[in-house]
């Protein structure tokens, strides 16, 4: 294995952490993840494993035969399963005299731009420390209007705060395929995506989760390589029943699906206001504005604003659209809702006079403003 010096971090989904029929542990599979993360630590990397199956262990240990869908009743099997999950964890990697450490995440965690800065802090202190933090959403707390939803999605997250090098994601197909090929039989393997738009080009059908168990499907491991590579983090989907794959491809074998980063990753502060807060709202704007904030660069002014919805604060993010309500950037913005209201459309120099005091020039100023 060629690889040095690396952060890496490595999702493993339910599907391939547990046994389909019982829901029990796939031992040998975590035996030989475990393995190979120890192998990735002696190699001089800093390793993040991001472990769903809370639910999934939880379900097993309660001889639940479905997954549960109450909320109450999921963040209960969840409180059950999360335990467990961390002792197997800690028990074999113990045997490799590998320390671990539990990290539990909520959305709201990384909302607040201070708390956003103290989970990094966390991460820093515990890779510095060889520790492999062991993270998961912490399902039993976690409300569903403040959810990651999916840990292909929070794995993404943490792969950009730690501003990793590689994000892997285990699952239950080897790669990405141009259809499901659980439905699709003839769908065609994709080995390399250099920009995301080729999937579309592709036509590529992106299917729901492939086993009772699994959360997001193939969907949200694609949003999880958009996060991921505009971050700078190489991302790849392979097989969860072949751990060693992820030290074949370090070395430089074409396994799996690999998504090249970005060139120019987007800045760390613009990464947080895209991908961990959640817009309360959007605005809708006229071609002139969409031209100067993509083709120009330029701060969002209220003249080129042509209709809001939703209703958020000052310093809220919210989604900039153009009129067919297609998502073109995103940022922080600088007035309210009910202010937005009356000033949209016009001319900066009469804010003071409409609102009655002086405000912002801008409505999103071009440093608050990710352009997608
Ligand atoms: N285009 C596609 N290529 C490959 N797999 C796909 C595609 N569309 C949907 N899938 C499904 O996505 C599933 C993996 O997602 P999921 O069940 O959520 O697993 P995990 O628990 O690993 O997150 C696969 O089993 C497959 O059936
Ligand atoms: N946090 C949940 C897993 C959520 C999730 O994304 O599951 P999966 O699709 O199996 O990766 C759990 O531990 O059960």
């Amino acid at each position: 294995m060629e690889s040095q010096g690396n952060k890496i971090v490595i999702k493993i989904g339910t599907s391939s952490l547990t046994q389909p029929a019982s829901g029990h542990l796939a031992l040998a599979t975590v035996a030989r993840l475990v393995e190979v993360l120890c192998q990735l630590r002696q190699g001089g990397n800093q390793v993040v494993l991001v472990s769903s199956g809370a639910v999934g262990v939880g379900a097993a240990r309660l001889g639940l035969k479905a997954r549960p869908q109450n909320l109450a009743l999921k963040q209960a099997v969840a409180a059950v399963g999360q335990g467990r999950l961390i002792h197997f964890y800690d028990d074999f990697f113990s045997v490799l005299e590998q320390p671990i450490a539990q990290l539990l995440l909520t959305r709201q965690d990384l909302i607040h731009r201070q708390g956003y800065i103290n989970a990094y802090n966390t991460f820093q202190a515990l890779l510095e420390l060889g520790i492999i933090p062991i993270v998961n959403e912490n399902d039993t707390v976690a409300v569903e209007e403040l959810k990651f939803g999916d840990n292909d999605t929070l794995s993404a997250l943490v792969a950009s705060l730690i501003e990793a090098d590689w994000l892997f994601l285990l699952t239950d197909v080897d790669r990405l395929y141009s259809a499901d090929p659980r439905r699709t039989p003839a769908a065609q393997p994709i080995s390399i995506v250099h920009h995301l738009d080729e999937l579309a080009a592709l036509s590529v059908e992106i299917g729901g989760r492939g086993s009772a168990w699994g959360t997001g499907g193939m969907a949200t491991k694609i949003s999880a390589a958009e996060i991921a590579t505009e971050a700078g983090v190489r991302t790849v989907i392979t097989d969860g029943q072949q751990p060693e794959n992820i030290l074949k491809i370090l070395g430089g074998e074409a396994l799996g699906t690999q998504f090249m980063p970005q060139a120019k990753p987007v800045n760390a502060r613009k990464r947080w206001i895209a991908r961990a807060l959640i817009p309360q709202g959007q605005l809708h704007l006229d071609g002139g504005a969409i031209r100067a904030i993509q083709g120009e660069g330029r701060s969002l002014l209220a003249a080129g604003i042509k209709g809001i919805a939703g209703v958020f604060q000052a310093e809220d993010a919210v989604q900039v659209c153009d009129l067919s309500g297609t998502e073109i950037a995103r940022g922080l913005v600088n007035y309210n809702s009910s202010e937005l209201a009356l000033i949209c459309g016009q001319h900066s120099e009469d804010i003071p006079k409409i609102l009655g005091y002086a405000g912002p020039d801008t409505v999103i100023h071009r440093d608050n403003l990710v352009i997608f």
